[in-house]
């Protein structure tokens, strides 16, 4: 694999390519796109008549090395919504450009979907946050973006959007409204909150130093994905709600005797799944039958 950011950039051709393959092969348009994040890929296990391309066999596409991560599309029906799921997605940490990692937001696009519902797993920094909670992404704090590495780096493709977009609207308000609503209903109430979502290189767990700085800079949960997606959605006016998983504390204190790890992660988002599952499956109705059916 090649693991220079300067590998060649997709062109709008071949993104087109990538759509058309797909279109050949499903008889129907899906109108929402869900990115599954670390161990979250059962979001995707309900799915009715579903068609699956594992990416290594989609022509363009990268493949998924991480753990959690299966490394398939899905395409099928979620609450007799069309809709396709990436069960599995892409990190910089992994070797891939960040426009590489974000490419199957435009093959998506290209297929008619208007709606991203981004997922991801997260440690919590603000004091209230626990275990097993559901954060809204309010705002990110672009923290890759500071360091001058964006999806949309390289010649801007005017057919998916402006070179200067802006991103202050980037997470929809009314659908996180609605969201808090339907996981109020679920009897969530006392796990929800709004807040703002960075994302870090990664692969390594953050020091002390870095997530008390990441605090004082207003960040509510920390991971390692999601920001480039909803860049490149915003780019091309998808209309995006994003919602992290708080699956460890974040370790503030030098004295502490815990060490973050991977297995933790995965281990709660399995426990939160059947709660996930509810959750998007009605944010996902609500936006069909309120967003994508409307004359
Ligand atoms: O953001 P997702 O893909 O959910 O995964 C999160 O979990 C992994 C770390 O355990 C990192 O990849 C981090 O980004
Ligand atoms: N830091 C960064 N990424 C993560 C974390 C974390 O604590 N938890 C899950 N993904």
């Amino acid at each position: 694999m090649n693991f220079s950011a300067n590998q060649e950039l997709y062109t709008y051709e071949m993104i087109e390519q990538t759509a058309d393959f797909l279109k050949l092969r499903v008889h129907f348009q899906p109108k929402i796109g869900i990115i599954c994040g670390s161990g979250l890929g059962s979001l995707a296990q309900d799915l009715k008549d579903r068609i699956e391309f594992p990416y290594s066999t989609i022509p363009n596409f990268p493949v998924s090395t991480v753990e959690g991560h299966a490394g398939k599309l899905i395409f099928g029906f979620l609450s007799k919504v069309p809709v396709v799921c990436m069960q599995g997605r892409f990190h910089f940490y992994e070797g891939y450009p960040l426009w590489k990692c974000a490419m199957p937001v435009r093959v998506m696009k290209l297929m008619g979907v208007s709606h991203l519902i981004a997922t991801n797993a997260a440690g919590g920094l603000h004091k209230n946050y626990k275990v097993g909670d559901i954060m809204l992404v309010k705002d990110h704090i672009n923290m890759m973006g500071f360091a001058g590495n964006n999806p949309l780096q390289g010649p801007n493709e005017d057919r998916f959007g402006p070179r200067f977009p802006p991103m202050n609207k980037a997470y929809d308000k009314e659908l996180i409204k609605k969201s808090i609503e339907i996981g109020e209903n679920l009897g969530l109430k006392d796990n929800l909150h709004t807040g703002v979502y960075t994302c870090l290189g990664g692969p390594n767990f953050e020091t002390v130093a870095e997530l008390r700085a990441l605090k004082m800079l207003g960040c509510d949960a920390v991971g390692m994905s999601t920001v480039h997606e909803v860049i490149t959605a915003r780019h091309c006016d998808m209309h995006v709600l994003a919602f992290s998983l708080i699956t460890n504390e974040c370790i503030l204190e030098y004295d502490s005797q815990n060490e973050p790890n991977h297995e933790e992660v995965m281990d709660a988002a399995k426990m939160r799944q059947d709660t996930l599952i509810k959750f998007v499956g009605k944010i996902v109705d609500y936006i069909y039958k309120e967003r994508c059916c409307r004359p």
